[in-house]
């Protein structure tokens, strides 16, 4: 079944002072409804643009933006800023008052002055208690930790029951402990209400985990969209592949020092497609080992070539250690081709 749209763009063009180097460019998309859709690219890429333009925060130069196939109204064009159905939560909480109770910082956000006082106290308590912050509910914003902030925000912009959630950078602020659970339960406010939300992003980790549909753009234009699993099992693009996964890439003279062998240009190898042991006689040498919580991360290097590898078993690779590396495949990429997917190599 097709899923069905709940936001779409149209050629959409949004330049900075007239400079086509700066915003976005006819930019095409559609939002399923009821899903996670994650816009992803490099920094400066236009992500941030692309969500204002969404929700009509900023009007585009060129093309339209619909919402339930009705065109969205820029700001100056009617009173409230932005759609009335959508919420936008950025990076910085500075609409929030930092003297404000938690209580009346979401309060704040209805919409609605006209509701009873038992209606607006369970949305309030509702609002709280979905995003597990009910317990804070006297606190000042101000003195909450980065990570009860963002769970106070999101609140807030819940609690009128938006259709669409936009998300700008939403884990940014928030301890890597508490991502997974803030992850969770925004994908748990996705089901329960069906909210559908569209969120900006840099961090595979979250992306992949969270998302069901991936945008990718590129200096403003979009190089690449699909699900998590296609874009990351299969990238048709480098960019992409170097976005969604920690790797290494080597041009064709480094590959050919470490036995890749390869014609068509740039070689990209996903830090877990490296597979190492300790042996006897290894050329390969640990130059760095980075710690990733449950795993580390080393770097590794043989003839002056840098690789990145996944380690799962924890302090078994110290620095200085020599290994033997096998890499279980990688991709090639010539003139922005369709990756080929390699066989296992031996390298040692
Ligand atoms: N208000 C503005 N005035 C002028 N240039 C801007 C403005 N906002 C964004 N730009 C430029 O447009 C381009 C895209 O910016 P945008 O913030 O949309 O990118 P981004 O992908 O969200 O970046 P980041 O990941 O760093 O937040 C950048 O070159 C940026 O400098």
């Amino acid at each position: 079944m097709q899923n069905e749209m709940i936001l779409e763009t149209i050629s959409v063009t949004k330049n900075y002072f007239g400079d086509k180097s700066t915003g976005i460019n006819n930019v095409t998309i559609l939002i399923p409804k009821g899903k996670i859709t994650a816009i992803v690219g490099e920094s400066g890429s236009g992500k941030t643009t692309l969500l204002n333009l969404l929700y009509g925060l900023i009007r585009p130069d060129a093309g339209e933006v619909f919402f339930k196939e009705e065109r969205v109204l820029m700001r100056e064009e009617k009173l409230q800023p932005a759609h009335e159905a959508m919420r936008l939560v950025t990076q910085s909480n500075q609409d929030m008052d930092l003297n404000a109770t938690v209580w009346e910082s979401v309060r704040s956000g209805l919409r609605n002055a006209e509701l009873g006082l038992a209606t607006e106290h369970k949305k309030i308590t509702d609002s709280l208690n979905m995003l597990d912050v009910l317990p804070l509910k006297d606190m000042p914003f101000g003195k909450l930790s980065g990570g009860e902030k963002q769970r106070v925000t999101i609140a807030k912009a819940l609690i009128s029951k938006p259709e669409v959630l936009l998300l700008d950078e939403p884990f940014n602020q928030v301890d890597a402990t508490y991502r997974e659970g803030l992850q969770h339960d925004i994908r748990y406010i996705v089901k329960e209400w069906g909210v559908t939300v569209v969120l900006v992003s840099h961090d595979p980790a979250e992306i992949l985990s969270m998302a069901d549909e991936l945008i990718v753009l590129k200096e403003g234009e979009i190089v690449e969209n699909g699900s998590p699993e296609e874009l990351y099992n299969s990238p048709k693009l480098l960019y992409t592949a170097q976005i969604l996964a920690s790797s290494s890439q080597l041009n064709l003279e480094d590959a050919k020092k470490v036995g890749v062998k390869t014609t068509r240009g740039t070689v990209v190898i996903y830090a877990e497609h490296v597979k190492i042991t300790k042996g006897f006689g290894a050329k390969w040498t640990v130059k760095q080992v980075l710690f990733k919580g449950f795993y580390e991360e080393l770097i590794i290097e043989r003839d002056k070539v840098y690789l990145r590898v996944t380690n799962h078993s924890k302090g078994k690779y110290p620095k200085g250690s020599k290994i033997t590396v096998s890499i279980e495949h990688f991709y090639e990429f010539g003139r922005w081709q369709a990756p080929v997917r390699n066989l296992p190599k031996e390298m040692d």
